[in-house]
């Protein structure tokens, strides 16, 4: 059995237009240990996914249909204390902002070992010794010291330690973290992400990555589900992902990917046009209007996310959503497209 178990999930948000779907119809599994990566342009519903895993939506929010599963248990059946019992104990999640997850009037330390005392009924002094010892885990220096400092007196990637600390201190089964590097300077970033890696996978904990970025999940996860317009459009392994990419969007994705091969920036290629709005409810492949591969039928019918032909994957378990890279589409055999601008 899978650790979490993602089922058709629809979460709607409803405001003065109406009612729209930010993730629609989106299933995935993480096993125990593993590292997933959710990545897509900003909009695309990653956010809202990682949200409605903890039931931490906003008021003008909800979960309209699926299931999910943690070890088996249907976190939606749970009520208000079970779920909060969850949260941090067995599913830790990293924000972008370090300040949005800590408190600026309590020092850092006190803000974990209080989590300690609650989560793991740790006593004041134990808890404060635990914490001590998971600064130094994520490589803080001079814990003994820090551990009485505020947020704002660290500096970010400091405090995006702090807060991975946190996120490691009750020895969750999944950590989410959502893009946790972002508002970082790029050496931090790398730091961070490395850290956030050999952690988790010390650990075992299991890992779900969301980012914007492929350049940041290459390194640090197994497996890969790409997230366009409130769905998922690709699903493989890491690996096979960036060898045999099946869909437009994800060919997309690549070439504005800054390449080693490609050192000059103008390589860089954005893709065309803007995310699609969700309100419009058209009837075909939501990446439509922006694929310069599109047919009749992409305007007309939403292809399902189906396996990728076998004679053009080197993989199993790879699913695309695209009428032109499925088994008769008119790109079925293209495979070359990825990241060759
Ligand atoms: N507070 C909100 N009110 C109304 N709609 C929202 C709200 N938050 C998100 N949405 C809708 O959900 C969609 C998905 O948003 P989400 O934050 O999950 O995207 P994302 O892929 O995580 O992007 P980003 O990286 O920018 O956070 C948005 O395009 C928007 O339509």
């Amino acid at each position: 059995m899978a650790l979490l178990e993602v089922s058709d999930l629809r979460t709607e948000f409803t405001g003065k237009n109406g009612t729209v779907a930010a993730v629609d119809g989106v299933s995935f599994t993480v096993s125990r240990g593993e590292a997933l990566g959710l990545v897509g342009e900003s909009g695309c519903g990653k956010s809202v996914t990682a949200l409605s895993l903890l039931r931490l939506l906003p008021a003008s929010a909800r979960i309209a249909g699926g299931s999910i599963r943690l070890d088996g248990r249907d976190l939606l059946a749970l009520g208000e204390r079970e779920i909060r019992r969850i949260r941090g104990r067995e599913v830790a999640m990293i924000f972008q902002d370090p300040m949005t997850s800590l408190n600026p009037i309590m020092p850092v330390g006190r803000q974990i070992a209080e989590l300690l005392e609650c989560k793991l009924h740790l006593s004041r002094r134990r808890a404060r010794l635990r914490v001590i010892e998971l600064l130094e885990m994520v490589g803080i220096p001079s814990p003994t010291t820090r551990v009485d400092a505020f947020a704002h007196q660290l500096s970010g990637g400091m405090r995006q330690r702090i807060v991975i600390a946190m996120a490691l201190s009750c020895q969750p089964k999944l950590i989410i973290a959502d893009e946790p590097t972002t508002a970082l300077d790029v050496t931090i970033q790398a730091q961070i992400l490395s850290l956030l890696r050999a952690l988790a996978s010390d650990l075992g904990t299991a890992l779900i990555l969301i980012t914007h970025d492929l350049g940041v999940v290459a390194g640090m996860t197994q497996r890969i589900h790409v997230m366009y317009g409130g769905r998922i459009v690709e699903k493989a392994t890491t690996q096979e992902l960036f060898a045999n990419p099946r869909m437009p969007y994800t060919w997309g994705l690549l070439r504005s990917l800054p390449r080693l091969d490609h050192p000059r920036a103008d390589r860089l290629t954005p893709i065309d046009g803007a995310p699609p709005d969700l309100a419009d409810g058209a009837a075909g492949c939501r990446f439509e209007p922006r694929c310069g591969h599109r047919q009749e039928i992409c305007g007309a019918s939403e292809p399902g996310l189906v396996s990728a032909p076998r004679h053009t994957i080197a993989e199993d378990g790879h699913e695309v959503r695209c009428w032109a890279t499925q088994p008769d589409g008119w790109l079925a055999d293209a495979t070359t497209t990825a990241g060759q601008p």
